[in-house]
């Protein structure tokens, strides 16, 4: 898939999560084969730029691949200045957040209220558009409502504007994450348009992606909770479109040292405390298949790194120890 000038390395995005794709889980994904990774979003009111929390989203240093930056807002001029701040910054990519249900962000009639007013996404779609000289995409839903499912005007107004690709997660706003996502809506929306399209909900498994990619005919798949503790995801899928063939899960040891590697990228990005609770968030993800409700529990009481990582390397020294014993008592069993 090419978005302007950039080929991407394939087709298989990760998506913007706000609380769940800071930087080092992005590079993480980058690295393990996401063609496509994009920053949680940043508001367009400059007042809150000078916090702790938009002035790390805001930190390219040292980052590896296509920087795409989500920005949101809904005053034309303000996503505008954003979009210009965000590209100084060292933003390669000014993607556009027109899908966030959250209703601190619908209040102020962003994300996905603007889905309501086609007048106004025009007008903050043209503004961002001619206020940066980097490829602008668009990030939506199917429409506000089922009544309202305008995906379509929505998607023509973004390519008459110059947006260079565009997200569709199948679910209107009324939705929020309930009930299933629907991809009609995107293949009408693919035939309408020519610009790559990615269709984006609820796909978890290299077949869905096969499927939905299929089935609309969209041109990448962006992948959301599905990546949550699993950023083996985009291997997974790329694997199955190129065989048709499944990848055998990550081992043990591989969960592990990626897991670890994470967890340490996460302290040396944003220090102690902080870096603290948001490994247990991710820990949490990586760890929910596995029986650890209560190594979990213990885990979250831990404040410093050291031995946050000290603790995971002894749950999973106790988990291999588990499997082994768990398979010599099956062959024992089998040779009876
Ligand atoms: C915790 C969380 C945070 C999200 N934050 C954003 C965001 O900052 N910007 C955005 O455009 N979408 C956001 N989304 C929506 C996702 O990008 C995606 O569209 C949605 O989760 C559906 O895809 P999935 O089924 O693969 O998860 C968020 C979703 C979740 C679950």
């Amino acid at each position: 898939m090419q978005i302007a000038q950039y080929k991407l390395q394939n087709n298989v995005l990760l998506a913007p999560m706000a609380g769940v794709t800071d930087r080092p889980f992005r590079q993480l994904c980058h690295r393990l084969g996401a063609g496509l990774v994009v920053s949680e979003m940043l508001s367009s009111n400059p007042e809150v730029w000078k916090s702790q929390k938009s002035q790390q989203r805001m930190n390219h240093d040292g980052e590896t691949g296509i920087r795409s930056v989500q920005i949101a807002g809904s005053e034309p001029h303000l996503m505008a200045q954003a979009a210009q701040f965000n590209v100084q910054n060292g933003a390669q990519i000014i993607d556009i957040n027109m899908g966030c249900p959250a209703k601190k962000v619908n209040k102020k009639l962003a994300g996905s209220a603007l889905l309501q007013y086609p007048e106004l996404v025009e007008d903050i779609i043209a503004a961002v558009v001619s206020a940066v000289s980097v490829p602008v995409t668009l990030k939506i839903r199917t429409g506000w409502n089922t009544e309202n499912r305008n995906a379509v005007e929505i998607a023509k107004i973004a390519e008459r504007n110059g947006i260079q690709s565009l997200a569709v997660h199948g679910r209107t706003k009324a939705c929020m994450y309930k009930g299933e996502a629907e991809y009609d809506t995107i293949k009408a929306v693919k035939q309408e348009i020519s610009i790559p399209v990615v269709a984006n909900g609820d796909i978890t498994t290299p077949e869905k992606a096969k499927f939905v990619l299929d089935y609309t005919g969209a041109d990448g798949v962006m992948i959301g909770r599905g990546a949550q503790g699993n950023p083996w995801i985009f291997e997974a899928i790329n694997h199955y479109l190129a065989t048709g063939k499944q990848l055998p899960a990550p081992a043990l040891s591989e969960v592990r040292d990626v897991l670890i590697e994470h967890i340490q990228n996460v302290h040396q990005f944003y220090g102690e405390l902080m870096g603290a609770r948001i490994a247990r968030k991710h820990v949490g993800w990586y760890l929910a298949e596995h029986d650890s409700k209560s190594f979990r529990r213990a885990f979250n009481a831990i404040d410093d790194a050291n031995h946050q990582i000290e603790a995971l390397q002894a749950f999973f020294e106790e988990l291999a120890i588990a499997q082994l014993e768990a398979k010599s008592a099956s062959v024992a069993a089998t040779a009876a």
